[in-house]
C-alpha cells in the first residue's frame, strides 16, 4: 500500500507519473515542526467535516500547536462541510454523481480516456511524493477531457455565503480552457462550482499569505476540473460504479486537506498532505486480506486488511519527517467499495488505523460536542457527559443511534490499548469523553457536579494526554481507585439512545417446513438481499426483526423485495416509522430490576412496546417503539435510569415528564 502526497507549498503542477522526481519545498526555519525524537509518541487527531468547515483557524491556532510540544502530531481530515453534513462536500459529490447520470440532453462526444496511473503493487510499495494538480483526479489523468462548458456567469459566481474576494482576478477566474461542447450545460456543472466555490470562500476567508493562497486556489480549481472531467466521462458512458463513486468521494477529503495543511502553513506550521487513494492496492480474488462472496460487490475485507492498511498509512506518515501530516480520511477505492464495506464516517476509521500504525499514545477525536452523553444532549436537556466509557459501550451506542464515532473505529485501537478521546472544538479545554480499553480503569466513573451541569471533573485527563503520567498510574493504583470509586457511585447504566427509522417486519410461519428450516429460510433470504437485522426475536411460528429504513437497507423498495421474498416462508407484516430505544451499560449485568424498570416506566409513560430484545448483548437491552414516542421515551428513560438521587433519596427521581 502506497499514497500520494502534496506538499503544501510545492508550487508546478505536475502529473502523477513525474511526482516522484518533485522535489519538497524547502521549509521556511520558522515553522513549527514535530519532534524527530524516537522517543516523543504520536498522537493523532481526527477532525470531521464540520468541524474543518468552521473551524479550521481555531484547529491551526489553537488545537494543533496546544500538542506539538509534547507529541508527534498527525492530523485526519473529513471532507469540509459548511454547516451540517447534510450539506457537506461529501452529500454533494454524490449528488453531482446521481446528477451526472441523469438525462440532460447532448452531451460531447469529444471525451478522450485519461491515462491510468500504473498499479502500486502489493501493500508496501514505496510511496511516491505526487503533487495533485489542475487536470489530475486522485489518481486520474485527466488532461485533454472535455466536459460540458460551464456559462460564464456560473463559473465566477461564488456561494451567496463566500467572503468577500481579496485575491486578483487572474486567480479567481477559472484557469482550465473549456472546450466548447455541444452539450446543455448539466447540474453536475453546478454542484462542482459550489464546491469550488466553498472552498475557495473558505481559503480567501483563513489564509492571510497572499502566496499560500493563490497556490491553494490554483490547487482547489485543478480538483474541481479534475473532478467535471472525471463527471463528464461517467455522463458519457452512463455509467458510475460502486469503485468510480468511491474515487468521487476521496476528492472531498483531498480538498479538506489542502484546505487544512495550508491554513496550518499559515500560522506557522509545517504540514504535508497525505493523499490515501492509492494505499490500496487492486487484491487478487485469492487475498487472504479479504473474502469474496458470489457478485464482484460481494466481498468482505478481513481484519488482515485492516491491519496490512494500518502498517501501510504509518510507514506512509513517518516519511514526512518532521512536518505534520494532514491525512485523507478517505482510503479507497477498497474492494468492494468504501461507501459499502466501511460506510459513511469512513474517517474515524482511518484515524484509528493510522493511530494503530504509528503506536500513537492517543487517538482524539475532534466534533462539535464535548463527548459522548449520558443520552443525546438535543433531544434529553438533562443529559450529562460521560468522562470515560469502555468500547464495549461506546460501541453499542454507535450501532444503536448515537453515532458519535464510526462504529468499527473502537475494535482497531482498543486491540492496540490506544485510548480513544472525544473532545470538542469549540471547548478545547474540556476533558470529552475518554473510550478507554483497559477494563481496571473502565470502571472508575466520576460523579457530575450536581451543581455545574455539563462540567465534569475528568481524572485520566492528564494521564491520557502525557506519556509520563500514565505510566505512573500502575495497575494497582488504578484498581485502587477503581475499588473506591465503585463503592462511591450509584451503579446506573451508562446512557440511552434511540435508532430512529426503523421498520418491523413479522414473519408468521406457514408452517409447511419445521421451525429449524423456517428460521434457515428466512436468514437465507436476508443473507441474498444483504440486509442487516438490527433486533430479533423468535418463536417457533414468528420471527420478528427490527430493519433500518434506510440506506444500508437499500431503501423501501428494496424492503418490499424482500417482504414478497419472505412471504413464501409465511406470512409478512411491515410496521414503518418505528424506533429502537436501548438502554446500555456495563454495570446492567449487576443490576437487579433494571429491566422492569425500563419496560414499567414506558408502561407508565403510556409508551407501547412492539418488540422486546435483552441477552443477546449483557449491556444492552432494547425495545422497539412507535417512531413519534422516541423522544418522550428517551426523557422518561433518562430520568428514572440515569438520574442521578440526591443522597439519601429514596426511590425514583421526579418530577415525572408525563
Ligand atoms: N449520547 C450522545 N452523546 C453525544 N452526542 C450524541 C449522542 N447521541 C446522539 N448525539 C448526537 O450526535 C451528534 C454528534 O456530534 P457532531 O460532531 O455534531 O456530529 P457529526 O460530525 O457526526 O455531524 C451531536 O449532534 C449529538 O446531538
Ligand atoms: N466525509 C465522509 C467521511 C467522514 O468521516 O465524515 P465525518 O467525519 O464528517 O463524519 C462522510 O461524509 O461520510
Amino acid at each position: 500500500m502506497s499514497g500520494a502526497s502534496t506538499p503544501t507549498s510545492s508550487s508546478p503542477p505536475d502529473s502523477v507519473d513525474s511526482a516522484p522526481d518533485t522535489p519538497s519545498p524547502p521549509t521556511p526555519p520558522s515553522l513549527h515542526q514535530n519532534s524527530i525524537d524516537p522517543a516523543s509518541k504520536w498522537l493523532v487527531q481526527k477532525f470531521g467535516g464540520t468541524s474543518v468547515g468552521k473551524f479550521a483557524a481555531q484547529i491551526a491556532e489553537v488545537i494543533v500547536p496546544a500538542y506539538l510540544d509534547q507529541h508527534k502530531v498527525a492530523v485526519v481530515c473529513s471532507a469540509r462541510s459548511g454547516s451540517t453534513k447534510s450539506l457537506g462536500t461529501t452529500n454533494l459529490l454524490l449528488r453531482a454523481a446521481t446528477e451526472a447520470l441523469r438525462p440532460s440532453g447532448n452531451v460531447s462526444s469529444s471525451y478522450t480516456p485519461g491515462a491510468r496511473t500504473p498499479s502500486d503493487g502489493l501493500f508496501g510499495r514505496p510511496p511516491s511524493r505526487t503533487s495533485h494538480s489542475r487536470g489530475t483526479f486522485g489518481d486520474l489523468k485527466m488532461s485533454s477531457v472535455a466536459s460540458p462548458s460551464r456559462t460564464p456567469s456560473q463559473s465566477k459566481s461564488p456561494s451567496p455565503s463566500s467572503p468577500p474576494s481579496v485575491l486578483p482576478s487572474s486567480v479567481t477566474s477559472p484557469t482550465k480552457q473549456q472546450t466548447s461542447a455541444s452539450a446543455v450545460p448539466s447540474s453536475y456543472n453546478q454542484t462542482i462550482d459550489l464546491i469550488r466555490s466553498e472552498h475557495i470562500g473558505a481559503a480567501r476567508f483563513t489564509i492571510r499569505d497572499p502566496d499560500l493562497l493563490r497556490q491553494l486556489v490554483e490547487e482547489i480549481e485543478g480538483e474541481c476540473e479534475g473532478l467535471r472531467s472525471f463527471l463528464f466521462a461517467a455522463q458519457v458512458i452512463d455509467e458510475i460504479s460502486p469503485r468510480s463513486r468511491d474515487i468521487l468521494v476521496g476528492a472531498g477529503e483531498r480538498l479538506a486537506c489542502k484546505l487544512v495543511a495550508t491554513v496550518l502553513r499559515d500560522r506557522g506550521i509545517d504540514s504535508e498532505v497525505v493523499s490515501l487513494e492509492n494505499i490500496v492496492p487492486p487484491m487478487d480474488d485469492d487475498d487472504s486480506a479479504i473474502r469474496r462472496g458470489h457478485g464482484p460487490d460481494d466481498v468482505q475485507l478481513d481484519q488482515e486488511f485492516y491491519d496490512r492498511l494500518s502498517v501501510a498509512v504509518g510507514e506512509r506518515v513517518l516519511q514526512c519527517g518532521s512536518r505534520v501530516p494532514i491525512v485523507t480520511g478517505f482510503f479507497g477505492p477498497v474492494p468492494g467499495s468504501l461507501l459499502r464495506q466501511v460506510g459513511r464516517g469512513y474517517t474515524d476509521l482511518l484515524a484509528a488505523l493510522l493511530a494503530v500504525g504509528l503506536g500513537a499514545s492517543e487517538l482524539q477525536i475532534w466534533k462539535e460536542v464535548d463527548g459522548i452523553f449520558t443520552a443525546d444532549p438535543r433531544k434529553v436537556l438533562t443529559a450529562r457527559l460521560i468522562p470515560i466509557i469502555s468500547p464495549e459501550e461506546a460501541a453499542e451506542l454507535t450501532y444503536y443511534g448515537s453515532e458519535v464515532v464510526h462504529p468499527f473505529t473502537m475494535e482497531q485501537v482498543i486491540r492496540k490499548n490506544i485510548p480513544i478521546r472525544i473532545k470538542n472544538v469549540e471547548n478545547p479545554r474540556g476533558g470529552g469523553t475518554v473510550i478507554h480499553p483497559n477494563p481496571d480503569l473502565n470502571t472508575v466513573r466520576v460523579p457530575p457536579t450536581p451543581s455545574t451541569p455539563g462540567e465534569i471533573i475528568d481524572p485520566l485527563q492528564t494521564a491520557v494526554t502525557s506519556l509520563p503520567a500514565l505510566q505512573t498510574l500502575t495497575t494497582v493504583a488504578a484498581a485502587a481507585l477503581a475499588d473506591a470509586s465503585s463503592q462511591l457511585m450509584p451503579k446506573l447504566p451508562t446512557a440511552v439512545t434511540i435508532k430512529d427509522r426503523i421498520v418491523i417486519l413479522n414473519v408468521h410461519s406457514n408452517r409447511k417446513t419445521i421451525s429449524h428450516g423456517f428460521l434457515a429460510r428466512i436468514f437465507e433470504t436476508l443473507d441474498r438481499f444483504g440486509i442487516v437485522v438490527d433486533l430479533i426475536s423468535t418463536s417457533e411460528v414468528q420471527v420478528s426483526m427490527a430493519i433500518e429504513n434506510g440506506a444500508a437497507s437499500g431503501g423501501r423498495r428494496r424492503l418490499d423485495r424482500l417482504a414478497r421474498e419472505l412471504g413464501k416462508s409465511g406470512t409478512v407484516t411491515m410496521h414503518h416509522d418505528m424506533a429502537i430505544l436501548s438502554l446500555v451499560g456495563k454495570q446492567m449485568k449487576n443490576l437487579l430490576g433494571i429491566a422492569g424498570r425500563m419496560f414499567s416506566t414506558l408502561a407508565e409513560g403510556k409508551v407501547n412496546i412492539e418488540m422486546i430484545s435483552q441477552g443477546a448483548s449483557e449491556i444492552n437491552i432494547s425495545c422497539v417503539i412507535d417512531g413519534r414516542d422516541a423522544v418522550k421515551a428517551l426523557n422518561l428513560i433518562h430520568q428514572s435510569c440515569l438520574q442521578i438521587r440526591p443522597e439519601g433519596a429514596r426511590g425514583r427521581v421526579g418530577p415525572w415528564l408525563f
